[in-house]
């Protein structure tokens, strides 16, 4: 049945779809989310779009090959990503009020505070148990523990060899976000192994398969009509949307504030000039929740009140490599980024839970769960036409995923640490169907050139990888350190303060300095 076809009263019962298999389907049955992002090919992409996923691998296996960097260059190449990132910035007037610098020490004590908490809960089973624990104060105030571990063998700095097998100089065939992929384990472009799981199709934005979910693409349907749409026009004021009570955007997204359960001057706040910093640690997932201004609006989404904004910009350039036969690839950011910074989002195929393949579960994501009592609340007070009201209603009767496997992007690549570098959160746009999640991940802390990305799988999917937990973090659950086993929530806060201290003052030392004598001269 195609789109046309549905009526407004016609709501399909998710049961009665029957699951495809995890076939490729072609790109033009997917309907995409969002608006596409500027595209400047780079690159064989009509080749790759129509080869099939052993004939991908076949393309990368041909175009495998050593590219070297001279040692002594190695901080001069950091230096200038980091010098490409300050010319962009000094280029883009729409990023003017954005400050690309350390956050304040203040800010740094609450992502400090948050990540500890975090890493504590992160071993506890049941999330009551742990926060039984957390709100034991006599269990914080128990600080007495020395650290015998050299800290300093945590930084986590990945340094690539000198000599790397590039895979693909862009995977995503856009020039204004390449991804580049290498394998650092093989010395031999003809011994690099190429898994399935880089011959996806890759996205910008979340797709929905209208013979698959067909209730989604009704929603992507029925919430592009105005009624139900949910936009502004601050910008033909003269007004900036954060924080304006005029603004329908800002307004829903303060009424999503308002669902976390905390006072006023301590909620997590989604803007687009300030650094989401997360205030409260149990759920952080489903209690916060944003909602931002997008294409449909007048300020087109370069406004205050948009927390996917420098997303969409690609500040940050991303790669993907492979250092590590049994963990595969993962994401390393080859410049700063500052706590609190919203750096990829991750995008997939939109899917009811019954609808994910069993041997995708283990790259899917879940963008919404059922009987969500806070999200009914919220939808109780926007108003919407009846029949999509009523579908909002029923998917969250529903689990719904995001699923990369298919159809992803770099972010599928992200592993998981015990003590993570980034938090994934939800922001709506436009309306408030699963259609309309944006997945981003969001930085925990001040992360250095180099440091691999991560994020906390949770403790079920985690506890599979203890024995084989390669993440390197000092509170990893499968280290040798006893001594930083059993740390309590102040301890852990101190040790990544002393850590932190370790990695600024290395990127102080050894790029932000030298670039200092590199001014007025090319980089
Ligand atoms: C979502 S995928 C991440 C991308 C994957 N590395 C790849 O090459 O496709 C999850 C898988 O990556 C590996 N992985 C992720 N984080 C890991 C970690 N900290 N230690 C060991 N393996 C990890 C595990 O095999 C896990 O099942």
């Amino acid at each position: 049945m195609s789109l046309a076809e549905i009526s407004d009263d016609e709501i399909i019962n998710e049961d009665e779809v029957e699951s495809t298999e995890p076939v490729k389907i072609s790109p033009f049955s997917m309907l995409k989310a969002g608006p596409e992002p500027p595209f400047d090919l780079d690159g064989d992409y009509k080749n790759w779009l129509n080869a099939s996923r052993e004939q991908r691998k076949e393309i990368m296996r041909k175009q495998a090959k050593i590219v070297r960097r001279k040692q002594e260059n190695y901080y001069k190449s950091i230096a200038r990503e980091h010098n490409n990132v300050l010319l962009k910035l000094g280029k883009d007037d729409e990023l003017k009020d954005w400050k690309y610098d350390y956050i304040s020490e203040e800010e740094s004590g609450i992502c400090r505070r948050f990540l500890a908490e975090k890493t504590y809960l992160g071993r506890f089973k049941v999330a009551g148990e742990g926060e039984r624990r957390l709100k034991n104060k006599d269990l914080q105030m128990r600080n007495d523990k020395k650290i015998k571990s050299d800290l300093s063998q945590y930084l986590l700095h990945y340094r690539p060899p000198d000599r790397r097998v590039l895979i693909a100089s862009n995977l995503t065939f856009n020039k204004y976000n390449r991804v580049p992929v290498y394998c650092d384990i093989t010395e031999k472009p003809e011994d690099v192994i190429i898994p399935s799981s880089l011959t996806f199709e890759y996205i910008d934005n979340n797709i929905v398969n209208d013979s698959v979910e067909r209730n989604l693409a009704y929603a992507l349907k029925l919430g592009g009509k105005k009624e139900n749409q949910i936009c502004c026009d601050c910008a033909a004021k003269g007004k900036e949307c954060y924080e304006n009570i005029d603004c329908q955007c800002f307004e829903l997204n303060s009424k999503m504030s308002r669902l976390q359960p905390l006072k006023d001057d301590q909620l997590t706040e989604f803007s687009s000039r300030k650094p989401i910093l997360f205030k409260h640690i149990f759920n952080t997932y489903y209690n916060n929740i944003g909602f931002a201004c997008s294409e449909l609006c007048g300020c087109l989404g370069k406004c205050n009140n948009n927390a996917t904004f420098l997303i969409e910009k690609n500040l940050f350039p991303l790669e993907i490599y492979r250092s590590d036969m049994e963990m595969g690839f993962s994401v390393r950011s080859t410049v700063f980024i500052p706590a609190g910074t919203p750096v990829v989002e991750f995008a997939g195929e939109l899917l009811e839970e019954a609808h994910v393949p069993l041997e995708h579960a283990e790259y899917a994501y879940q963008c919404s769960s059922k009987d969500d009592e806070k999200w009914e609340l919220l939808l109780d007070r926007v108003n919407f036409e009846p029949a999509y009201d009523r579908l909002l209603r029923q998917f969250n009767k529903q689990n719904y995923y995001i699923d990369p496997t298919i159809y992803g992007n770099v972010a599928r690549m992200v592993g998981h640490s015990c003590c993570p570098n980034m938090e994934v959160v939800r922001v709506y746009k436009r309306s408030l169907s699963p259609a309309h999640v944006n997945m981003i991940m969001v930085t925990l802390e001040d992360v250095y050139p180099g440091t691999p990305l991560s994020i906390d799988y949770g403790y079920h999917y985690s506890q599979r990888l203890v024995e084989r937990c390669k993440c390197g973090t000092f509170a990893c659950r499968n280290s040798k350190a006893k001594d930083l086993q059993h740390l309590n929530v102040l301890k852990l806060a101190e040790v990544i303060k002393e850590i932190h201290g370790h990695r600024r003052e290395m990127f102080q030392r050894t790029v932000l300095k030298p670039m200092e004598r590199f001014r007025n001269k090319s980089l």
